[in-house]
């Protein structure tokens, strides 16, 4: 059997993503749904156009059938080692607007180093980064400043220290002695019909709470230019300088004043649709904000809202597109739905995760259809398990924001509410301000809502209403190959592995009768590389240590009668620790106990009288029994069932069914790896 690689998390999500079940067939082809997507595609249709999304009359948008995408957000990014995915825009600003709307977004900037933050894209195209900034910046009726050190570069614009040549005596403001001076190249591909995208953003928004004010914007030379207030340090560089952690009441705090500042947004129409760590900066260390958040980089905003019916934008579904980061992107992000307000939640759900834990399950993973992986990792991970070791309000907000839908209104006092647990109650100790989160409980009269009052039975607007979310059906795009090869002698197996390998397959699967093997190869395992080894050791110590060293950690196992064994061991697999054990007879207590440690049984065979039986922890499953059954003499059945992330549907799905003739009970070794994925 092969094994499923992914849970039931969101189980119909999980639908959205795979294939349906199809008979294994010798070297049969199975669809891939859309993973290894265009990488550029060229004058993309803006999704405000589509059929019956666009609420507006539509505005004649100029093809460019080259790579060059349109207007500002055209965020083509030469350099991206990722797959890059491009994409129309989201929904229409205006109808003034569509013109610069109608954008195409480079959308993987996640560049997945382990324990690492996305690196900042450099690829702003090569005359944009070559050509020198001006010494000094005058826009619009703006003072004159001084182009002093670089604050950071995006994608798309690099951010300087202006400061006053004279003149100006606050810190902040528009007469602030330095400010953050964005500059975009002319020929930048966001820029190729006029100012940034972002510029349009900013209009609609400036004052809003807790996004940056822009006091002056214009052309100088080669470059568009805002004028922005300067802030601090990005929680990105929080978390570094705290050792790559956070603590969870930090977290909590930042939770309840990004949700504020997402609501705020919201008001306006807006999502932002890339929520990220990086995103999110304080105020200027020293100034009285320097505890406040703020949320930059506005170029992936799109409008949830019809700026002129006020109704929230249709629902579509464009599988071949994506926008934002991967890392935190929402799932719906990842299947090409329409940004809403779910989405923004959803990628700060994973910021928060990220914060406290540094790390998400899904990082790690590399290669062209990287996007595909981490969406189904997403998918495939449970609250239970990414929210362990955070505190009980984390999974609640990931639970409450995942199971949105996407017309749905948050209710960000509830969401807030959640964190009130963890929140220092004295002012001053809190490490973020939260003046946002506190305005949003004044609403209810204080902070926290009560949630007993707040899950009331409620008139469900809903119900009775049309369907507003489609299930789409994937055609065949990537072939997806399985083979299945059985009555494999030894000397045949090196074949047919590097036949696979050769065609993009790695094993799925392995087992043994009469002393022959059976294999599956798989080119949806996710794996990266594999090594394998037949021996007459079973499970051969020293080789598998080898490759533990070399981080493959074991991903199928199988032994013949004749005491051999068949060890595969990957690359790609979520595990971050393995142990095996060998014994003669089957190993419950030593399960049992490293169940207590968090690893489940990953993969287990007998060869002749012994059971090998390999656990692995972060393996995806949040349960697991096992049932012995003595039905054939003195021979032993043994079924695993692994619960896969569905508590809530109690669901069970068999693994494997092994046979072994125990005849006395003696334990022999057990080895162990730790490896720290941080
Ligand atoms: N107002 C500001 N004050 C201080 N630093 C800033 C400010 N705005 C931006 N920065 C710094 O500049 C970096 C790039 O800014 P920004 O994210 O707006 O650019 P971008 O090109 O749109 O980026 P991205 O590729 O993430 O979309 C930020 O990560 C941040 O470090």
């Amino acid at each position: 059997m092969p094994e499923l690689r992914s849970g039931a998390r969101r189980s119909k999500r999980l639908d959205d993503l795979q294939p349906p079940p199809q008979p294994v067939d010798q070297a049969e082809n199975w669809a891939l749904p859309a993973q290894n997507r265009t990488r550029r595609r060229a004058g993309g249709r803006g999704r405000g156009n589509a059929a019956g999304v666009a609420k507006g009359p539509s505005v004649a948008v100029p093809s460019r059938p080259t790579a060059a995408g349109r207007g500002r957000g055209i965020r083509l990014i030469d350099l991206d080692p990722e797959p890059c995915q491009v994409l129309p825009h989201a929904e229409p600003l205006a109808v003034a607007e569509q013109a610069f709307n109608r954008v195409e977004v480079v959308a993987d900037k996640d560049i997945a180093m382990e324990g690492r933050s996305p690196d900042k894209i450099v690829g702003v195209e090569e005359e944009a980064s070559t050509t020198p900034v001006p010494e000094t910046v005058q826009v619009g009726n703006s003072p004159v400043y001084r182009v002093e050190r670089k604050l950071g570069k995006g994608g798309f614009g690099q951010v300087y220290v202006g400061r006053r040549t004279s003149g100006g005596s606050d810190r902040i403001g528009p007469d602030a002695i330095e400010v953050a001076l964005k500059l975009e190249h002319r020929n930048s591909k966001g820029c190729n019909y006029g100012p940034p995208y972002e510029w349009q953003v900013y209009n609609s928004l400036n004052g809003c709470y807790g996004i940056p004010s822009v006091h002056y914007k214009g052309r100088q030379g080669d470059f568009y230019i805002l004028v922005m207030d300067m802030l601090g340090p990005s929680l990105w560089d929080v978390w570094n300088n705290l050792g790559q952690s956070m603590s969870p009441n930090m977290a909590a705090c930042i939770a309840v004043e990004a949700i504020s500042i997402l609501e705020k947004l919201h008001l306006k129409g807006f999502v932002h649709g890339d929520v990220k760590p990086e995103n999110f900066l304080l105020g200027l260390p020293g100034s009285v904000d320097e505890k406040k958040l703020y949320l930059i980089d506005l170029g992936l905003a799109s409008r949830w809202k019809d700026a002129q019916s006020g109704q929230h934008v249709d629902y579509d579904q464009r599988p071949d597109v994506f926008r934002g980061t991967v890392r935190y992107a929402s799932v719906h992000a990842h299947l090409g739905r329409t940004g809403s307000r779910r989405d923004d939640l959803e990628s700060l759900a994973y910021t928060l995760i990220f914060l406290i834990k540094g790390r998400l399950p899904w990082q790690g993973y590399q290669g062209d259809n990287k996007s595909f992986l981490v969406c189904k990792k997403k998918m495939a991970t449970s609250p239970e398990l990414m929210c362990c070791f955070c505190p009980a309000p984390f999974k609640l907000f990931l639970e409450a924001v995942t199971n949105m839908k996407f017309d749905e209104e948050p209710n960000y006092a509830k969401l807030i509410s959640f964190f009130e647990s963890l929140i220092e109650p004295c002012t001053p100790l809190r490490p973020i301000r939260i003046d946002g989160a506190l305005k949003v409980g004044q609403k209810r009269g204080r902070l926290v809502i009560n949630l007993e009052e707040d899950e009331q039975p409620k008139k469900k607007i809903r119900l009775g209403s049309p369907a507003t979310q489609w299930i789409s059906v994937y055609n065949a795009r990537c072939p997806m190959k399985q083979r299945y090869h059985y009555n494999v002698a030894d000397s045949r197996l090196h074949q047919h592995v590097e036949k696979g390998n050769e065609d993009g397959l790695f094993i799925s699967c392995v087992a043994s009768a009469a002393n022959l093997w059976a294999l599956i190869m798989d080119a949806g395992t996710g794996f990266s590389s594999q090594v394998y080894e037949l021996s007459t050791v079973f499970l051969h110590k020293d080789w598998i240590m080898e490759q533990w060293e070399k981080n493959y950690y074991i991903s199928s196992i199988a032994g013949a009668n004749n005491g051999s064994s068949l060890v595969v061991m990957s690359k790609g697999t979520p595990y971050t620790q393995q142990s095996y054990k060998l014994s003669e007879s089957f190993p419950f207590k030593w399960i049992n106990k490293k169940w207590k440690e968090g690893f489940h049984v990953t993969s287990m065979t007998t060869a002749g009288s012994c059971w090998g039986v390999v656990m692995s922890r972060n393996s995806g499953f949040s349960d697991q029994v096992f049932i012995c059954f003595r039905l054939y003499g003195r021979g032993t059945r043994l079924s695993v069932s692994k619960r896969r992330n569905t508590p809530a549907m109690g669901e069970r799905l068999q693994n494997n069914i092994y046979g072994c003739d125990c005849r006395s009970s003696c334990l022999h070794t057990q080895h162990s790896k730790t490896k720290n994925d941080g």
